[in-house]
């Protein structure tokens, strides 16, 4: 479960052990399957840092489909709070399905879970996963690997940028199986004269040994 006064306060917060030992290593094992991806991306090419990830194809697979749904559910509270106090008054639909519905009317039909794997000296640079206009404000990385046996370094970082101060990194510990929830691209503040908007992005340090895996889940699909 994810605690909302924590993602309110901190603008993050991990549920603990989200995926057990044998669905993170089913996930892992996923990676080689081509038939279960719709597109390939080599980081290094792109300028996105360096590491290799994929993004699942549709249909995505069951478990994953309902562990998107389920988080999407507890986190469309947050959501509609978060832009009520950014004053946006977007208004997100009730579920998943409705969501994808309004992505597929303004022309994002792809689907967006991904899982990526990155190896020593692998990176990912910061960034914000948005994919068209239609956006929800909180998205989902959960660990496949076990920091210590699997790897070393590959930390999962989150970068505030605040309005007329310096940037602010936070460094999210995480274990194996554990999920980090987090702004897709802003989050209100609490100020002294009501909320601030904070740009965030999120990155993963360099991976120093080992073998990292990682499940992205982002709740708008791509164009
Ligand atoms: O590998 C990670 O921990 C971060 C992956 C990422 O950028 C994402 O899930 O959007
Ligand atoms: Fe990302």
């Amino acid at each position: 479960m994810v605690d909302p006064v924590e993602l309110d306060a901190r603008g993050y917060a991990v549920i603990p052990a989200l995926l057990d030992r044998e669905r993170c290593a089913a996930l892992r094992a996923l990676f080689d399957d081509e038939a279960a991806f719709r597109k390939t991306v080599v980081m290094e090419r792109v300028g996105f840092g360096r590491g290799v990830y994929k993004y699942l194809a549709a249909p995505v697979p069951g478990p994953i489909a309902a562990l998107r749904e389920r988080l999407y559910a507890e986190l469309l509270p947050v959501a509609n709070r978060w832009s009520e106090r950014l004053g946006e008054n977007a208004r997100y639909p009730a579920t998943l399905a409705e969501m994808l519905a309004r992505c597929a009317a303004a022309g994002q039909t792809r689907p967006t879970p991904l899982i990526l794997r990155y190896r020593p000296g692998d990176h990912n640079a910061l960034h914000q996963d948005l994919y068209g206009e239609v956006a929800f404000p909180l998205q989902a990385t959960v660990l496949l690997s076990e920091p210590g046996p699997d790897f070393a370094g590959g930390e999962f970082v989150l970068v505030e940028q605040r309005p007329r101060k310096q940037s602010l990194v936070h460094v999210v510990p995480l274990g194996l199986g554990d999920a980090v929830v987090f702004p897709n691209a802003v989050r209100p503040v609490q100020g002294a004269r009501g909320a601030f908007r904070t740009r965030v992005r999120h990155g993963v340090s360099e991976l120093r040994s080992g073998e990292r895996f990682s499940l992205g889940l982002i709740f708008h699909d791509a164009r």
